[in-house]
């Protein structure tokens, strides 16, 4: 059941931000004029400091925020034309602090969307044990509830439930910036391998340039008004930071720091200025 989507028939297909704009009831300007494609089965990382208007794209794309100008077209279609509940039971959708029902065990959880999908509730608990196995928690946690769980655990329970519905896209909002740095660095090499075997589309809004290096392999680096300030494989922007903006995000010119790319059994890592692996790219 859980398998790859694969859909590779011609067109622009993947997400395409075409000049969307984002003016807030009070006058706020989240987003000015963004554009930028995100290839299927893509990983794209939005970093940039806080109020650059990453969550406000993300949003875009489920129809949680809709944009003041412009469009978001999900394989060619304006997500405009499409109905907001089903398409957000078609993307998964990992926000910042989980975000799990507290009343319902973990298994119910991940089951919660399939089942209003129209899938019976056995067939559905089934397949979230599966998902349960493929984040990496342990079946004896499935009877719990959220409260009950560490915070990585339960951010694991956050990435079962978004993939539930089998979505072709999966967006994810700051989804590990609340547990600490070992757990973290965990839960991005298991996003790793289930990309791997999944292959979704993927946008992860991030304040972390080295989970975005990590787990991207298309990163924007957003300024105040969503405007970009670079955007490229982890490899052009260490190589070349556009400007001094770009070059202070990635941390080039902090002390001890000085990121680089070295290739070692042609895989190359990104290492800090005293050679400790801080990712892999692919
Ligand atoms: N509902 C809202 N009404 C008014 N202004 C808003 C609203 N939501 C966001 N903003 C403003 O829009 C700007 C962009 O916010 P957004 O949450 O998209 O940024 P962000 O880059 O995701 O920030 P963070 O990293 O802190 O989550 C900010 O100035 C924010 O205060």
């Amino acid at each position: 059941m859980v398998e790859a989507h694969r859909h590779d028939s011609g067109g622009s297909v993947g997400i395409e931000f075409k000049h969307v704009g984002k003016t807030y009831a009070d006058g706020t300007v989240a987003v000015a004029d963004f554009s930028h494609h995100v290839p299927s089965h893509g990983t794209v990382a939005f970093v940039g400091s806080s109020g650059s208007g990453k969550t406000t794209l993300l949003r875009m794309v489920n129809r949680m925020v809709d944009p003041s100008r412009g469009a978001v077209l999900i394989d060619d279609e304006d997500v405009r034309e499409l109905d907001k509940v089903r398409l957000r039971r078609r993307i998964g959708y990992v926000p910042q602090a989980g975000g799990l029902l507290p009343h319902r065990t973990v298994v119910d959880n991940v089951a919660t969307v399939p089942v209003l999908n129209g899938m019976s509730r056995r067939a559905a608990r089934s397949d979230a044990a599966e998902l349960l196995a493929l984040v990496g928690l342990d079946q004896s946690l499935a009877q719990r509830y959220p409260a009950q769980l560490s915070g990585g655990q339960q951010q694991r329970v956050a990435v079962a439930r978004a993939l539930a519905s089998d979505p072709n896209i999966l967006l994810m909002d700051e989804p590990f910036g609340a547990v600490d740095p070992i757990v973290r660095r965990d839960l991005q090499d298991q996003m790793l391998r289930i990309q791997a075997e999944l292959a979704k589309t993927i946008v992860i809004v991030t304040h972390d340039i080295d989970e975005a290096f990590r787990l991207a392999d298309d990163v924007v680096v957003l300024r105040a008004g969503g405007v970009v300030a670079q955007a490229g494989s982890p490899q052009s922007i260490l190589a070349s930071p556009a400007d001094d903006f770009v070059r202070d995000f990635v941390g080039a010119d902090r002390p001890g720091r000085n990121l680089r790319t070295v290739d070692v059994d042609g895989r190359r890592l990104v290492v800090d200025g005293e050679g400790r692996p801080v990712g892999v790219l692919r």
